[in-house]
C-alpha cells in the first residue's frame, strides 16, 4: 500500500485540506508516522494569540502524528490569499522547486507517511515556468483527486483527470465530496465521473454536519476530518 500521497483538486476551495487531513487519520490509524505537507500555502491570519497562522497548515498539523514546526509543514506561506505565484511576487520570494523538495525530504526522514496538499487544482503556477503538477513529479507521488460535487465538477473532473495523466503520475483514487446539501441529481454526476475515471473510487464525503463546518480563519476540527475519514478509505 503505498503511504505517501499528493492530494490535488477540481478547483480550490473543494475539500483538498479536509481530504488531507482525513487520510493523514487514517494512515495513523494504522500506526504509521504520518505527516502532511503543504509545498506553498497563501492566506494566513492571526490566532487568538497573536500568531501569524495558515488554515491548511493548521489543519494538517491537527491531523498530524506530532506537533510541527509550520516551516517543517509548509515552506513557503504568503499573507494574500491569492495565486501563489502572485503572491510571492508581491512579497519579492520567488518560489524554487528545488527549496520545496528539500524540506518534502527533510519531513520525509521525520515520517512514515507524507500527505501533500497542492494549491488550488493541479496546474496553478508557482512561478513563471513550472506548477504544482511539476511539484508532484518532482516527488513522484500517486496523486488522490478530490472533485468538488457542484455543477460543472463533472468537466473539472475529467480535465484535471487528463493532466494528471499527462504527466505520467499514477493516480491512487479519486474522492467525491459535496460541498452542499443542494446539489441537485448528485448521483447522476457521481456516475458520470465514475464510468469515465477508471482510478478508484475511495469515497462520497456527504456535506459536513453543520457543527463541524469549519468557520474562516479556523482549522478544520478534528471531529470535521474524523467525519470526512469514516466516508473514504486508503487506496490499495
Ligand atoms: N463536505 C463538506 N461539507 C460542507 N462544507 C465543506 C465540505 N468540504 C469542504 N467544505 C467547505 O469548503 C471550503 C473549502 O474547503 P477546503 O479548505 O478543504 O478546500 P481546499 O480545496 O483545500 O482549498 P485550497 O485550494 O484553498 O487549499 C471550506 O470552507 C469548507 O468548510
Ligand atoms: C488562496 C487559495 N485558497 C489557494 N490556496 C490558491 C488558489 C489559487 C488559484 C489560482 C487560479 O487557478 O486562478
Ligand atoms: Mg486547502
Amino acid at each position: 500500500m503505498p503511504r505517501h500521497f499528493f492530494v490535488t483538486g477540481t478547483d480550490t476551495e473543494v475539500g483538498k485540506t479536509l481530504v488531507a487531513g482525513a487520510l493523514i487519520l487514517k494512515l495513523r490509524e494504522l500506526n504509521l508516522k504520518a505527516n502532511g505537507f503543504k509545498p506553498v500555502a497563501a492566506g494566513t491570519y492571526r490566532n487568538e494569540s497573536g500568531i501569524t497562522c495558515n488554515e491548511d497548515i493548521e489543519t494538517l498539523r491537527l491531523a498530524s502524528h506530532f506537533e510541527h514546526d509550520v516551516a517543517l509543514l509548509c515552506p513557503y506561506v504568503f499573507d494574500q490569499a491569492i495565486a501563489p505565484h502572485v503572491a510571492a511576487a508581491i512579497q519579492g520570494k520567488p518560489l524554487d522547486k528545488a527549496l520545496i523538495m528539500k524540506a518534502f525530504q527533510t519531513l520525509n526522514t521525520q515520517s512514515e507517511a507524507v500527505v501533500v496538499e497542492g494549491a488550488g487544482g493541479f496546474l496553478v503556477p508557482i512561478n513563471e515556468q513550472e506548477d504544482l503538477g511539476h511539484i508532484a513529479q518532482m516527488m513522484q507521488l500517486p496523486v488522490i483527486l478530490v472533485v468538488g460535487m457542484r455543477l460543472g465538477c463533472i468537466n473539472h473532473a475529467l480535465l484535471t483527470y487528463e493532466a494528471i495523466r499527462a504527466r505520467n503520475l499514477p493516480i491512487a483514487g479519486w474522492v467525491a465530496n459535496t460541498l452542499s446539501d443542494e446539489m441537485p441529481y448528485l448521483q447522476e454526476s457521481l456516475k458520470t465521473i465514475k464510468n469515465r475515471i477508471s482510478s478508484p473510487f475511495l469515497g462520497l464525503i456527504p456535506p459536513l454536519p453543520a457543527h463541524f463546518r469549519k468557520l474562516p480563519n479556523t482549522p478544520y476540527s478534528l471531529k470535521a476530518l474524523q467525519f470526512a475519514a469514516q466516508h473514504m478509505r486508503l487506496p490499495e
